[in-house]
């Protein structure tokens, strides 16, 4: 086969590709990680799809963080596949092609992970500098300024460092430059951990009418039960090396696995459970979850 012959039968391979996966933001197939002895993931399947708070639960060390780095490029799997927005995510994008799926995500990692450095406005620059390099000072601090008021936090909050800002603040910080090059995908990894159920209630809140007003695929590890009762469309269930259910969390019930049932069944689960019938009760009554923030 000639080398010219070789690049239309890729091409044509990635167009097949792309209109099977279309549906989806995020398709991930046979999956495998592996860390010395220990395997984490084992022909681990998903499918994420565009529009949807997809909750991602599991037990500690079940590799949720890694699902996500294998999905955005950070951890490099062993076997498998991942598709996003149509697009083979490994080893088949050249540079450029890589770069335009990756300026579709944002990314808010566990902790925030700001530059300590830096501004909380030059954290949010800093995705700005790196993918649009020509864009001048002035547009790049007004993009910034837009963004962190977006995520709620007060323009004041622009020019402090991250040492200077509370737990919710940072994690707002870190929202705000996930949110820097306006994408369509939102990666959040645990969110409210470390947060009071106030200030966990009102980041959720902001998750939920981000993803509304922009139209946002969010793909969302948490442990935090309330964010899975009240924003999640559905949820996707991480033990025994793979995705063993996805679903809504009725569907999830529906299910007789013991790890799911303790996990929704359980007192934490209950307590979520009754907390969001009395917040739905008082949502029809006039206090809804824009009043809470
Ligand atoms: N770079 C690495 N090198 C070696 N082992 C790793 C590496 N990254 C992750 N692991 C291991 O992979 C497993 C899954 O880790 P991961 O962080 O994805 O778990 P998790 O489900 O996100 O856990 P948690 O809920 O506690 O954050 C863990 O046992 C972890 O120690």
């Amino acid at each position: 086969m000639t080398d010219e012959e070789q690049r239309v039968l890729e091409s044509e391979q990635r167009l097949e590709e792309a209109v099977e996966h279309a549906e989806f933001a995020i398709s991930v197939r046979g999956l495998r990680n592996r860390f010395g002895d220990q395997i984490v993931h084992e022909d681990l399947d998903l499918d994420v799809r565009k529009g949807e708070i997809l909750g991602v639960v599991g037990g500690s060390g079940t590799g949720k963080s890694v699902l996500m780095r294998s999905i955005i490029g950070l951890q490099i799997p062993d076997a498998g596949e991942v598709h996003v927005f149509g697009e083979p995510m490994i080893g088949r994008l050249d540079d450029e092609e890589a770069l335009a799926v990756r300026k579709r995500w944002g990314v808010l990692f566990q902790g925030g992970a700001l530059f300590s450095t830096l501004t909380v406005a030059e954290n949010v620059e800093v995705p700005l500098r790196e993918y649009y390099p020509n864009i001048n000072a002035t547009l790049r601090d007004e993009i910034a300024a837009y963004k962190i008021r977006m995520t709620g936090l007060p323009c004041e909050a622009g020019p402090k460092y991250p040492s200077e800002l509370s737990g919710g603040m940072k994690k707002r910080a870190g929202l705000a430059r996930a949110l820097a090059l306006d994408p369509d995908l939102l990666f959040l990894d645990e969110p409210t951990a470390g947060l009071d159920p106030i200030g966990a209630a009102a980041f959720d809140a902001q998750t939920r009418e981000l993803q509304q007003t922009l139209g946002l695929t969010v793909f969302l590890i948490t442990h935090d039960l309330d964010t899975l009762f009240s924003i999640c469309d559905r949820v996707a269930v991480l033990a025994d090396r793979k995705v063993i259910a996805v679903g809504t969390i009725a569907e999830l019930l529906a299910t007789d696995h013991p790890w799911i049932q303790e996990y929704f069944n359980g007192p934490r689960g209950r307590a979520a459970v009754s907390a969001q019938k009395a917040h739905s009760g008082q949502a029809q009554g006039g206090a809804g979850l824009a009043e809470r923030q």
